[in-house]
């Protein structure tokens, strides 16, 4: 056995979460990381929209409505939609810990069927740390933040750097990502990370 294993249980020798002390305030809403993401951006008109909020733990909410665009089955919304909108809040914890990290693996439960219009509520911690392995847990409940459990989902998270993006990322997409002051603010946030 290597001992390298992907599973989304914490090793021996992982620790708890620190929130970083500039992560964004609890409460306080966390804007789209890139306009043309799926899951959050609004450039995207078939995209989820998910808006995150920071919580007070290393921990974030957010809420997404399924549109008739994510449907995978007559007015029931497509598993996968749905693990993407657990993705993008699992993913936001970035923002808690000041770091970027890819999904490295994301496991999902799938509770109940969610019909076309229903806001779903979504909630993601940072159960420990391991090294550049971010372990992390997820929920989906239906219709308020304490709806019926919809889905549930347990990730590692890898941390990389933001050249992880410039070395692999589509060219004319990287160029016009680089050009955007905004956007370049966001990668910056990161990077000074101590
Ligand atoms: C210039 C533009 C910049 C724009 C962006 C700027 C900022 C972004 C800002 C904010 C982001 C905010 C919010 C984001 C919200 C949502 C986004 C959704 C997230 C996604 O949707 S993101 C897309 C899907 N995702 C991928 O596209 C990953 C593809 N993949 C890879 O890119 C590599 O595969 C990588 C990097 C994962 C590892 O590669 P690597 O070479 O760096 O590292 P290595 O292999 O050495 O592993 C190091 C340690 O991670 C463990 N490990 C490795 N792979 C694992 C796995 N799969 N599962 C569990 N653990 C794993 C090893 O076991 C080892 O652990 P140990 O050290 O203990 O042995």
């Amino acid at each position: 056995m290597s001992g390298r294993t992907t599973a989304p249980t914490p090793p021996d020798g992982a620790v708890p979460p620190v929130r970083h002390p500039d992560a964004p305030a609890p409460g306080e809403t966390i804007g789209s990381h890139y306009e043309y993401c799926f899951g959050c951006g609004p450039g995207v008109p078939h995209g989820l929209h998910v808006e995150v909020r920071a919580g007070d733990g290393v921990c974030v909410s957010a809420e997404f409505r399924v549109k008739e665009a994510h449907q995978g089955a007559p007015g029931l919304a497509h598993g996968g939609v749905l693990a993407t909108a657990l993705d993008e809040t699992l993913g936001s914890l970035g923002w808690m810990l000041r770091v970027i990290a890819v999904t490295g693996r994301l496991e999902t439960d799938f509770l109940l069927p969610v019909p076309v219009d229903t806001v779903l509520h979504l909630h993601a911690e940072v159960t420990a740390v391991h090294g550049r392995k971010i372990y992390a847990a997820a929920t989906g409940r239906i219709g308020g933040p304490e709806g019926p459990l919809a889905l549930r989902a347990e990730a590692v998270f890898v941390e990389v750097k933001v050249d992880h993006f410039i070395e692999h990322g589509r060219p004319a997409e990287i160029q016009a990502t680089l050009a955007n002051p905004d956007q370049v603010k966001v990668a910056r946030a990161f990077e000074v990370n101590p």
